[in-house]
C-alpha cells in the first residue's frame, strides 16, 4: 500500500456521529488540534437514517399525513442526507475532517485512505451496526435494514419484520399506519423482550388493532425467491408472503477492522469496547477513548451524548465518571413505551429484592378526558436500599411526563419525599402518586 505521512494532531476522533462529534468541537474548542475521521456522513446515523426520519414518519402518521407527504417531510427533516450544514458546523469549530475510513496503524498512528496521521489521543465514536441473522436465503434476497427503512420512498404492499425490539415495533407502527400489511417476526414471546412484560403487551395490543400480523415466538427458519414476491418459513412451521423483509434483528458495536487490536485493547466481536467510568478504553497504548453505541453501554442518542461530554471532560483534564443509572430507554411508538434503571428482569438477575407498584393509566382523570386509557406504569424499589431503582410507562407522552422518576432514580431521592409530590390535576403524570404512596408504606423509613 503506498501511503504518507501527514499531520499530527493532538486527537484524532473515529467516527463522526452523535457522540465523534461534540467531542471534536469541544476539543478544537478549546485549542486542541483535533482531526475527524468519517467514512460516511458528518452526524453519523441519528439525523439522517435512525432517530429523526423515524420520529418524522411516527409524527406524520399520528397527524393523519399521505405517506407522500411524510415522505417529503421526513426527507427535509434530514436534509436530504446532506451533511454540509454539520462539515459546516465542524469547520467553523476548527476541526479538520478527514474524510475516509480509519484505522489504527501502531499507537499513534492511523490511517485514512492512503494518508497516515500522527495523534496523541484516540477517541473512538464508531457507532454501531445491524446484525442480519444466518437464515437459509436471507443473504441471496434484497433485504431492508432501518437505514432503507427510513430512506427510500417504497411503500411495500407486504412488508415483513425480523424483530420486535425499538426498531422493529417503531418500524411496524409506521409501515401500518400508511397501510403496508405487516407482520412482524419476533423469536421471543413477545415484544420488547429487554423491558418490563406489561410494556410489550400494551405495544402488541395497540399493532394488532392497527392489522399488524405478530407471529411472537416463532423465529424465521428460511426464506427463497419466487416470481410473486418472497416466502418466509417459521419455526413453528408456518409460511409467509412478502414483497420485502426488514431485518430489525439487533445491532453490534462497530469495533473491528478499526486496528485497536494493535493498542492491546480487548476488541471481542459483538461486544462493546471495555471503557471505565471515565470512558476511556483499557489499553497498553493508552490515550485511547470511546463514546457512543460502540461501547455498547447505553445505545441510545442521550447516551451518546453524554458519554461524549464524559470523554471530553477528561480529555480536557477534569475528571468526571459517567452514571448511567437514570438514563431512560424510550421507543416513540403511540402509545410511547418509557423505561429507565432496572427493569423486572435485570433485577431477578442481580439478585435484588425488588418492590413493585403499578397504575393503570385509566384510572387517572386525563385518559377519560382524552378517551385514552391505553396504558399502565410500573415502579421498581430495592427494598434493601429503600430507593427507586426502575420504572416503566407505557402511554401516550409518556417520555414527557416520567422525567422527574429518572431524576429520582439518579438523586436517590428518598420514597417519603417523592411520594410527597402533587401532580397538576388532570395528567397521566399523576399516574406515579399511587405507586410512590405504596412503595413508601412498604420500605422502613420511606413515609417519613
Ligand atoms: C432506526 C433507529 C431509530 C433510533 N431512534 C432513536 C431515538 O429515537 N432516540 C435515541 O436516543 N436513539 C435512537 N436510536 C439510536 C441512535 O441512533 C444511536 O444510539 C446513536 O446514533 C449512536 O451514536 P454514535 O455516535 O455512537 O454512532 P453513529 O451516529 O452511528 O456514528 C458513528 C459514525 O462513525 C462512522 N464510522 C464508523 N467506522 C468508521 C471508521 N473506521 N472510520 C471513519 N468513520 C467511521 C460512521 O460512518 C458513523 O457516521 C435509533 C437507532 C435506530 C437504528
Ligand atoms: N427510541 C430509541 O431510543 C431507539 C429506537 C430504535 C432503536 N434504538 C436502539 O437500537 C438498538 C437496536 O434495536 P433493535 O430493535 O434492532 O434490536 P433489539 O436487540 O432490541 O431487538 C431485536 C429483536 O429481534 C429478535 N430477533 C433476533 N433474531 C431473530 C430471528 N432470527 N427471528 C426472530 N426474531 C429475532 C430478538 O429476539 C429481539 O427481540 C436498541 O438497543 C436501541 O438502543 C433506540
Amino acid at each position: 500500500m503506498n501511503v504518507s505521512q501527514n499531520h499530527h494532531y493532538d486527537a484524532v476522533v473515529l467516527g463522526g456521529g452523535t457522540a465523534g462529534e461534540p467531542v471534536a468541537s469541544g476539543l478544537a474548542r478549546a485549542g486542541r488540534d483535533v482531526a475527524l475521521v468519517e467514512c460516511r456522513l458528518v452526524g453519523g446515523e441519528s439525523p439522517y437514517f435512525a432517530c429523526v426520519p423515524s420520529k418524522s414518519l411516527l409524527s406524520s402518521a399520528r397527524r393523519g399525513e399521505t405517506w407522500e407527504m411524510a415522505v417529503a417531510r421526513r426527507d427535509e427533516l434530514t436534509r436530504r442526507r446532506s451533511d454540509d450544514p454539520a462539515v459546516a458546523r465542524m469547520a467553523e469549530a476548527g476541526v479538520t475532517v478527514l474524510r475516509g475510513r480509519g484505522r489504527v496503524l501502531e499507537p499513534g498512528r492511523v490511517e485514512v485512505d492512503g494518508v497516515v496521521h500522527g495523534y496523541r489521543d484516540l477517541v473512538v465514536c464508531t457507532g454501531g451496526e445491524p446484525v442480519i441473522p444466518p437464515v437459509d436465503g436471507l443473504a441471496d434476497v434484497p433485504l431492508w435494514t432501518s437505514a432503507e427503512a427510513l430512506s427510500v420512498p417504497d411503500l411495500p404492499r407486504r412488508l415483513v419484520i425480523l424483530g420486535g425490539g425499538p426498531v422493529g415495533c417503531e418500524m411496524a407502527q409506521v409501515y401500518a399506519a400508511f397501510g403496508s400489511q405487516v407482520t412482524v417476526i419476533e423469536a421471543s414471546g413477545r415484544l420488547l423482550t429487554a423491558e418490563a412484560p406489561f410494556a410489550g403487551e400494551v405495544l402488541a395490543d395497540t399493532l394488532r388493532r392497527m392489522g399488524v400480523d405478530l407471529r411472537l415466538g416463532a423465529a424465521l427458519s428460511g426464506v427463497e425467491h419466487k416470481d410473486t414476491g418472497l416466502r418466509l418459513w417459521l419455526s413453528d412451521g408456518g409460511t409467509l408472503d412478502a414483497d420485502r423483509i426488514l431485518v430489525a434483528a439487533g445491532r453490534r458495536p462497530r469495533v473491528t477492522g478499526l486496528g485497536l487490536e494493535k493498542l492491546g485493547v480487548a476488541v471481542r466481536p459483538g461486544h462493546g469496547l471495555p471503557v471505565d467510568e471515565t470512558c476511556r478504553v483499557p489499553s497498553e497504548a493508552g490515550g485511547v477513548w470511546a463514546a457512543g453505541d460502540v461501547t455498547g453501554v447505553a445505545r441510545t442518542t442521550h447516551a451518546a451524548r453524554y458519554q461524549a461530554r464524559v470523554a471530553l471532560s477528561n480529555l480536557l483534564g477534569h475528571r468526571r465518571e459517567a452514571d448511567y443509572r437514570g438514563i431512560p430507554r424510550v421507543v416513540h411508538t403511540t402509545p410511547t413505551v418509557y423505561s429507565v434503571g432496572v427493569s423486572p428482569t435485570r433485577a431477578a438477575e442481580l439478585g435484588i429484592d425488588l418492590l413493585t407498584a403499578g397504575y393503570d393509566l385509566a384510572a387517572t382523570t386525563r385518559a377519560a378526558v382524552e378517551a385514552d386509557e391505553r396504558g399502565r406504569v410500573e415502579l421498581y424499589a430495592d427494598r434493601d436500599r429503600g430507593v427507586l431503582i426502575g420504572a416503566a410507562a407505557a402511554g401516550v407522552g409518556a417520555a414527557e411526563w416520567m422525567g422527574e422518576i429518572a431524576l429520582a432514580i439518579r438523586a436517590e431521592t428518598p420514597l417519603g419525599v417523592l411520594a410527597d409530590v402533587v401532580h397538576p390535576f388532570p395528567t397521566y403524570g399523576e399516574s406515579v402518586e399511587a405507586p410512590l404512596r405504596e412503595l413508601a408504606g412498604h420500605v422502613r423509613g420511606g413515609s417519613e
